[in-house]
């Protein structure tokens, strides 16, 4: 029987002292870790060290963070990049110590290159290109600082996982001669369409001869020689190519970041191998370095059961948590949940047509609607959509999505078909009604409604009546109940692949053990 405890400090009455699992148990949820002292810091350099660095929106930050969590379950030393700016921004929404960390975990910031504003949300071009031309030297300062261990107390980084659309910190990793791993936020689908603009350009379909394309029908063009995808069409691929000026420049940024995603250790994503299947055996075939199914990565982290992991949290809005409980007083299966993620923005005409969509379906509803959700002004939506649907619906500006769509009140999900939000719903076993917008969403739309079978392609030029009737087929019609199976199916299998010989964890595995501790076995 262990006499005292040298990691933790006494918070509370510490109960039985077995030393066994149970008894670990016990004592982590009435002790905290307390910081450790300069010496124990630096008498333990041996510990692998991360440097996670997340592309600056919530889409990529959230998996990113999970993928952090679980490397320090797995006994790694962290610092999880942010910029200024969203540093910031986490700090208005979830409160001043919010990003304290732990004496493992720690947060440090870089600037991003733009002048600072107060909006949550940057434009993607811009910071695409402010990071990549200006983030590099920012970077080796920091790990410069970072493995001067004698004054950062913390161990030398030994890795880096950055998003895949930050290769600039390829650079750093190959400088110091550690291990560096790619994480797209995307499903392999669409990297795989990524992988391929450059062919388009090469067979002179991207960029566009002129705007007429996005109307004349070449967008149904079907694209038969992308490895692995199916049947897809032009409009299947990532909006990025919907350009008629060569020099776009996303249209060459995604291009050259695919390029050097060829230069890192492993790449990972967050999906499971038996969602795409065919696409991983497509990409083994061709000169990537391996690409891992890690996903779903909350999946994973839920058997992490770490108490001190859960307050560290990744939200730019503030949470509404109401919604659960309102949600507690619905029947199962009975509320349509509405959101359209952190990016996309749309017109107040749109919002008012989903509005009255969802008022005469005659559903309960779930409806988040994030402030800066209509562009240029303030959503407003009818006085009489609100008093007709008082009973029966939820409006809200932010809220916590994953318990949401793991709530058994919630049976149909409108969604943008963001990736986060396509995986966390089939994680919850929830159909879809897909409303893809920008980016690689339209890729996640037709693999939801096509290949495997949990939703319907809702039109661009949204109407109240086509709303009202595909929310009607998916809460009460035959194709729902078909479709509401099929994403229970779905959830099982992703649970099977995060389980402890499925395939997602094993990769988790290999990756940590093989690819990111490599340098050092
Ligand atoms: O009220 C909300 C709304 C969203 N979320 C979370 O925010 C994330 C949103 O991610 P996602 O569904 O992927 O949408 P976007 O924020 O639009 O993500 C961008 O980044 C994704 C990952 O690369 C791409 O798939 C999308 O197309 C792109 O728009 C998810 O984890 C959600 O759980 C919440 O927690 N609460």
């Amino acid at each position: 029987m262990p006499s005292t405890f040298p990691k933790y400090e006494k918070l509370g009455k510490l109960f039985i002292v077995y030393e066994n699992r149970d008894f670990i148990i016990v004592l982590r949820s009435c002790v905290k870790e307390r910081e450790p002292t300069k010496m124990e810091s630096v008498a333990n350099p041996e510990k692998p060290h991360a440097l996670c660095i997340p592309y600056p929106s919530q889409g990529h930050i959230n998996p990113m963070l999970k993928l952090a969590k679980l490397l320090h379950h797995n006994g790694f030393h962290i610092t999880f990049l942010h910029t200024d700016h969203t540093h910031q921004c986490l700090l208005e929404s979830l409160g001043p110590n919010s990003l304290n960390g732990l004496p493992s975990f720690h947060f440090r910031t870089i600037p991003d290159g733009l002048p600072s504003t107060s909006t949550s949300t940057r434009n993607t071009p811009s910071l695409c290109r402010s990071m990549s031309e200006t983030c590099l030297p920012h970077l080796r300062n920091l790990i410069s600082e970072l493995n001067h261990s004698s004054s950062s107390n913390v161990p030398p980084v030994t890795c880096i996982i950055s998003d895949g659309v930050m290769s600039f910190s390829l650079d750093a990793a190959q400088e110091l001669g550690i291990p560096h791993v790619l994480f797209w936020t995307t499903g392999a689908c669409a990297f795989m369409a990524y992988l391929h603009f450059r062919h388009l350009i090469d067979k002179g379909l991207v960029p566009f001869k002129d705007e007429s394309y996005l109307t004349n029908g070449v967008l149904d063009t079907v694209i038969d020689w992308i490895p692995g995808l199916n049947g897809i069409r032009l409009r299947d691929i990532p909006s990025f190519i919907r350009t008629t000026d060569p020099e776009n420049f996303m249209l060459n940024f995604l291009i050259s970041e695919t390029q050097r995603a060829k230069e890192a250790s492993a790449i990972v994503l967050n999906t499971f191998e038996a969602l795409e299947n065919e696409v991983f055996a497509a990409l083994a075939s061709l000169p990537l370095p391996r690409v891992y199914s890690i996903g779903s990565l909350q999946l994973l982290l839920n058997q992490a059961a770490d108490d001190r992991l859960k307050s560290i949290q990744s939200n730019l809005w503030k949470e509404e948590s109401g919604c659960l409980e309102w949600l507690d007083s619905k029947e199962p299966n009975s509320v349509i949940y509405v959101n359209f993620g952190s990016m996309i923005v749309t017109t107040g005409d749109k919002l008012v047509e989903i509005a009255w969509g969802l008022a005469n379906s005659n559903k309960n509803f779930l409806w988040v609607i994030r402030p800066n959700l209509v562009s240029g002004t303030a959503a407003v939506l009818p006085p009489e959509f609100v008093t007709t649907t008082k009973e029966r619906g939820f409006l809200a500006s932010w809220c916590p999505q994953e318990q949401v769509l793991s709530h058994p009140s919630i049976g149909g999900f409108l969604t943008h078909s963001g990736w986060n939000s396509t995986l966390e719903s089939i994680c919850g076993g929830v159909p879809m009604i897909c409303w893809p917008r920008s980016s690689e969403q339209q890729m996640n739309c037709r693999y939801c409604c096509l290949e495997w079978g949990i939703g319907m392609e809702m039109n661009s030029d949204v109407k109240r009546d086509e709303v009202e009737r595909l929310v009607r087929v998916l809460m009460e019609g035959k194709k729902g109940n078909e479709m509401k199976k099929k994403a229970m199916e779905w959830r099982k299998i992703a649970e099977e692949a995060a389980s402890p010989k499925g395939s997602s964890f094993q990769n988790l595995d290999n990756v940590v053990n093989h690819v990111l501790l490599s340098s050092r076995n």
